[in-house]
């Protein structure tokens, strides 16, 4: 088994019957937050998941469901458990989380930068790191809002898990034919026009062999009427554990 993951949720950015779309990734023995949106401390105290137990987390993009959780993390971590998460970004991200994020709460006397708070591990595109014991994470720059960046991950040789990104089906096909990818989690919205995302119609049009390889997240409160109605693709159940 080459990694195990749990949403937090599976929600769009306005959802309220879903928690936002964050999830757990578990390898090694040890525990990655993937996102940390504003909704994820209440979700992991639902999973009975403590801070402390959380061996480092990995941010996709700079939206409040994906970091508007960083805050509360960097400030438990820092006073209650006395500690320097391993932070996993995009290197063209660092400054931008600081600087138009977290820096307006975080920064006071002796605390002035993003490392004041985590282990600042900063990653370039397209290259493997080693994330938790054993698994890698690769960042591919996907299109999401014009003018912001966004990354999706590969992890180890076979699983991709969709950041926000519209509709890429140049890139899906690729990432199966040449990259060995055998499960994607995508983002869906469930009803078009996907500008920002990709949505339920678009990812119908892919032929029904990688229809079956993906699972869909990020939906909104409306996903209930939508079973049955996702061809051959799977929703993904927030709080139940996948292992691939
Ligand atoms: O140009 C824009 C920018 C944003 N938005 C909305 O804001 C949300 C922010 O989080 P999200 O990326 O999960 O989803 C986004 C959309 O729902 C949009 O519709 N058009
Ligand atoms: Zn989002
Ligand atoms: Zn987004």
């Amino acid at each position: 088994m080459l990694m195990d993951i749990r949403m937090l949720g599976c929600g769009s950015a306005f959802a309220k019957e879903f928690y936002n779309n964050n999830a757990i990734v578990y390898a090694g023995g040890k525990k990655l937050l993937l996102d940390c949106g504003t909704t994820a401390h209440v979700a992991m105290r639902k999973l009975g998941i403590s801070l402390p137990e959380l061996d480092g987390v990995l941010v996709t993009h700079i939206h409040a469901d994906h970091v508007g959780g960083l805050e509360e993390l960097a400030f438990q971590m820092k006073f209650q458990f006395k500690r320097r998460i391993p932070l996993y970004i995009a290197d063209t991200l660092t400054g931008i989380l600081w600087e138009h994020s977290l820096r307006g709460g975080l920064e006071q006397e002796g605390l002035l930068s993003l490392s004041d708070y985590f282990d600042v591990r900063p990653l370039q595109e397209g290259r493997p790191y080693e994330v938790l014991p054993g698994l890698t994470a690769e960042l591919l720059r996907t299109p999401h809002i014009p003018g912001k960046l966004s990354y999706s991950i590969l992890f180890g040789p076979s699983f991709f898990y969709s950041s926000d990104m519209v509709f890429e089906p140049d890139l899906l096909r690729q990432l199966v034919a040449e990259r060995g990818v055998k499960t994607i989690f995508h983002d869906c919205q469930l009803e078009p026009p996907g500008v920002v995302h990709t949505c339920l119609p678009q990812l119908l049009t892919l032929p029904e062999d990688l229809q079956r390889k993906i699972y869909l997240m990020h939906y909104g409160d409306d996903q209930p009427a939508y079973a049955g109605r996702s061809g051959e693709m799977r929703f993904v159940e927030q709080h139940r554990l996948y292992s691939f």
